[in-house]
């Protein structure tokens, strides 16, 4: 497995700045490590296997620009529940089902906390939008309300592709999808479409990858004045623009313009706004914490990241699976023309009964899962988990992308996409089954799941269902590019280009 070291060192600094640097490092190295050496026996206590760490940045050199992959291989020589150092921080890397079992169920309580770093002290004003569970049932009992939305929006994708499809041209169907979706949850969340003169894909996007990098900072605190990596200067470019942002939304919100009070359902930011400066507690007197602007702006910007691309993200990459392999697209227009039939296009009411979508939706989310190491957990207390001690701040990574590739879970065609494997394996996403967790599981799990399924299905049908697809240039299936980028989520390193036909008879 190659090391990279690129994305962890600035790649505009001077040799002769890193040689010194290196120098400066070394000396400090020997020197730390001669008074606290990590210790795999802590007081005679066990820690779980794992690489020898080096001084001061543990083992953070190992993880390269993909560390779900590197630390797949790692955990096949050490097995699936193994201890890293990043930095200074002990960090569990969970592989197995029965292992996450173990610390997302068992000793759920324990790791159900989130490490305070640096994304979140400048996104969310050091945490001030961890209460997610308080606001999951809205995500999850909205999803009824908003089907118009869904048809409207989705039936406007349809026809945009379908203008492109009809003058033979090459869509870019990534770009497309992540819009539908951006304009869908912006109407969700902020009860209108977003403001066209600001890119806010843009600094989601930036966002997800500062959240989602390895920051020195957060492992090696006294580095943390160098900013090595730019990542600070980075971050607080990033949130100052999304809280400028939410700020003006607030503002025109307060002073009644550009918000429509005449729908059927409150968006989540109406929702927020109406509890501006009101107390949280206001049964305990002596501690009242108010309901802040921050508080509002960290919720936002939380909701905004975990919302907009992990979708459509799945989808990019169901849809990449679907091209790759013809049989799998044809057996799914096949299912959808007899649900549907080809004078109609698809409406809620038919996804219940389309079984195979949902298979072609679990292979991909076994393949291809959005958060590939989940968001990491954090444990409150020092704790023994199959035999082994593990810390208080121990750091918890669930590798579900290993997961889904272990050829003792899912036999040895565990790499292909094959989603009849899940015809008589009755398994679901709700995070009972521990095989198969893209939307974790427990006190942390993701309270947007049922929304976002049902986001997935409907753009995935009806894009295979009206239309037929081909890849651009005469290029074959098998010379689709499958490259990762890694960031909090996992999308496609590039944008995904297609052409397309009509296929409906209307
Ligand atoms: C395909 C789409 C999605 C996937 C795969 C996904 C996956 C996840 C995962 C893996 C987590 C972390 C679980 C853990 O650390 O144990 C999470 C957390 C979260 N998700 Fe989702 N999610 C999706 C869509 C959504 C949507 C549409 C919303 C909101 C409407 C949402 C809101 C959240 C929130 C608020 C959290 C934080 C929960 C917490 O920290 O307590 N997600 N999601």
């Amino acid at each position: 497995m190659a090391i990279s070291y690129c994305d962890w060192l600035p790649s505009q600094m001077s040799s002769s700045t890193l040689t010194l640097l290196f120098v400066l490092l070394g000396t400090l190295c020997s020197f730390i490590y001669f008074f606290s050496s990590p210790n795999r026996n802590k007081n005679g206590r066990k820690l779980p296997p794992g690489p020898a760490p080096l001084p001061i940045i543990g083992n953070i050199h190992m993880l390269g620009n993909l560390p779900h992959q590197s630390l797949h291989y790692l955990a096949k020589k050490y097995g699936p529940i193994m201890s890293i150092m990043l930095g200074k921080v002990p960090t569990i890397v969970v592989s197995s089902p029965e292992a996450a079992e173990l610390f997302l169920k068992v000793h759920d309580v324990v790791f159900a906390s989130r490490p305070k770093v640096q994304s979140a002290k400048y996104f969310t004003y050091g945490g001030k939008a961890l209460a997610f569970t308080q606001y999951g049932s809205y995500c999850a009992s909205k999803v009824e309300c908003f089907a118009p939305i869904r048809k409207s929006d989705v039936g406007l994708l349809v026809e945009s592709v379908r203008k492109v499809a009809a003058v033979g041209e090459t869509i870019n169907l990534s770009l497309a999808v992540a819009k539908v979706l951006e304009e869908m949850m912006s109407k969700v969340l902020f009860g209108r479409s977003m403001d066209d003169k600001i890119d806010f894909k843009l600094l989601v996007d930036e966002a997800l990858h500062l959240s989602g990098v390895f920051n020195l900072s957060d492992y090696v605190p006294f580095l943390a004045p160098l900013d090595l990596q730019g990542y600070t200067r980075r971050l607080k470019k990033a949130s100052s623009g999304l809280h400028e942002f939410f700020d003006k939304m607030i503002d025109e919100y307060q002073q009644g313009i550009n918000m429509d009070d005449q729908k059927p359902y409150r968006s989540f930011f109406q929702l927020m706004v109406s509890m501006l400066d009101t107390p949280i507690n206001p049964n305990n007197e002596d501690q009242p914490y108010i309901f802040g602007r921050e508080n509002i702006k960290a919720i936002m910007v939380d909701m905004v990241a975990a919302s907009f691309d992990t979708t459509s993200t799945t989808i990019e990459w169901t849809f990449t699976e679907l091209l790759k392999h013809p049989r799998v697209m044809v057996a799914l227009q096949k299912e959808l023309e007899i649900v549907v039939g080809r004078n109609r296009m698809v409406e809620e009411s038919d996804l219940p009964k389309l079984a195979y979508l949902d298979m072609v939706i679990k292979e991909s989310f076994r393949l291809h899962p959005v958060a590939p190491l989940l968001i990491p957990h954090e444990s409150t207390e020092d704790v023994t988990v199959n035999r082994y001690f593990i810390p208080k701040k121990s750091r918890l990574l669930v590798n579900t992308w290993s997961m889904g590739r272990n050829p003792k879970i899912w036999s040895s065609n565990a790499e292909e996409f094959f989603p009849e494997r899940f015809k008589d394996r009755k398994i679901d996403l709700r995070g009972h089954d521990f095989e198969l967790i893209p939307f974790g599981t427990g006190r942390r799990g993701c309270p947007g799941m049922q929304l976002a399924l049902v986001n997935m299905r409907i753009i995935l049908a009806q894009l295979a269902h009206c239309f037929d697809w081909e890849l651009p240039g005469g290029m074959l299936p098998n010379e689709l590019d499958m490259t990762e980028k890694f960031s909090l989520s996992l999308p496609r390193a590039n944008r995904l280009l297609v052409k397309s036909t009509y296929r409906l008879i209307a």
